[in-house]
């Protein structure tokens, strides 16, 4: 079979259509033995791949007694597939720690790439259209983040090795994190509490805010994750990272004084994230999802509680689902109503589309996701809590 790595690319590109017709086959209820990660790669390499299968084992000939039903369930997904499909862009963030936006702009003429200006109206539905329509040798700013560059998919493996982020000069952020920090915005000089930080890619972004001014406690509990953390801020130029190797939850005021901005980005199920070359047979796991909402409420509830001096909590997942999201903040807000929720669209002056869903009443429309199929960008939700002042404590 082809490498595994291009195999599960082409997987993920088409995944809900693979996973939809393996489901209506019911090719893995009536084979017990075939194993769905390895029935989903086996049918990808058969109607996306190399169109056949080698050699004669069980599971390869359980695949190919159902090459019919595939090939119908799956001919629109092909034919998709094929056409020019609009893949994310490559999102490049300036390190302002490193590198100065007019420099980049110097090195960007220098290596010949084309800035592509927006002549429209300034609506965000216009500038999604000019990220479609982005050639391969053009690149755009982003229009709500002045240090955020795009570039066509194409340029996704040149980015990949550029000396400039080897040297962490550029990251390769998506979008809908680079949002993130911007919206918790602290000012220079603050104490921000970062407390899921590992690997550091918000920490650095959040430093850059604050123009490597004040103080940043960067609380990390995987060891190993940890280290990370160390060496990535500390070769992106980070001079006021405090790292903890610690459980966020055991960390308050005692340890970290006078903390005004938190950043709750907890482990979540990751269901926002294009590239994840996961092939978890069951992606919408009802337990695994009541564990993490258990301890994204924890986290989050720990944030609001514990820090006296605190003005503003940013919380956000990679993940799509209401159960780690809306229903998260819901639960967090009714816990400790000395806080309220500011509106994440107004923030970006309105020119933003997908808000939570509304039903979650005082809670979806303050809340902001970036959905893939529709703002070019990993799916990330996030919301931005605030601390009511005593005035509007009754409210
Ligand atoms: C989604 S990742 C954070 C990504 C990071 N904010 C970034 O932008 O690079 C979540 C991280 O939280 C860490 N984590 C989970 N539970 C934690 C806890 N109780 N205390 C501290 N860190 C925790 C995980 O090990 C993981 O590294």
């Amino acid at each position: 079979m082809r490498g595994m790595q291009a195999v599960l690319k082409q997987y993920i590109d088409n995944r809900g259509a693979i996973d939809n017709a393996i489901a209506r086959t019911k090719i893995l209820e009536d084979n017990p033995p075939l194993c769905s990660a390895l029935c989903r790669i086996l049918v990808t390499e058969l109607i996306f791949g190399r169109k056949k299968l080698t050699g004669e084992s069980k599971p390869v000939l359980t695949v190919l007694n159902y090459h019919e039903q595939f090939l119908e369930l799956l001919s629109k997904a092909v034919c998709d597939s094929k056409e020019t499909k609009v893949s994310k862009p490559r999102y490049v963030r300036v390190n302002t720690n490193l590198l100065s936006l007019a420099d980049v702009f110097q090195m960007l003429e220098a290596e010949k790439w084309r800035k592509k200006e927006m002549v429209h109206s300034g609506s965000y539905n216009d500038f999604l259209d000019s990220v479609t329509k982005l050639e391969e040798d053009e690149y755009l700013v982003d229009m709500h983040l002045d240090d955020l560059l795009i570039f066509h998919s194409k340029q996704r493996h040149y980015w990949a090795c550029h000396p400039y982020v080897k040297e962490k000069k550029l990251m390769l952020q998506d979008k809908g994190t680079c949002l993130v920090a911007d919206l918790l915005h602290p000012l220079p000089g603050a104490f921000v509490l970062d407390m899921c930080a590992a690997p550091g890619m918000k920490t650095i972004q959040i430093c850059n805010v604050m123009q490597n001014k004040g103080t940043i406690y960067a609380v990390e509990q995987n060891a190993e994750r940890y280290f990370l953390l160390r060496k990535m801020t500390e070769s992106a130029g980070c001079e006021i990272i405090k790292s903890i190797n610690a459980d966020a939850l055991t960390i308050d005021s005692n340890r970290c004084p006078t903390v005004e901005y938190i950043l709750v980005d907890p482990s979540c199920s990751g269901s926002g994230m294009q590239n994840r070359m996961s092939l978890e047979p069951d992606e919408k796991d009802p337990d695994r999802l009541r564990r993490l909402a258990g301890l994204q409420i924890k986290m989050l509830s720990h944030a609001l509680n514990s820090f006296p001096n605190v003005k503003r909590v940013v919380y956000s997942t990679c993940s799509l689902f209401e159960e780690e999201n809306e229903q998260v903040v819901q639960r967090c807000l009714s816990l400790n109503p000395q806080f309220k929720l500011l509106n994440c669209k107004k923030a970006l002056r309105n020119k933003w589309n997908n808000v939570g869903n509304v039903n979650y009443k005082n809670v979806g429309k303050y809340c902001l996701y970036t959905r893939p199929d529709q703002d070019h960008a990993d799916g990330i939700f996030i919301a931005l809590f605030e601390k009511r002042r005593r005035s509007e404590e009754s409210d």
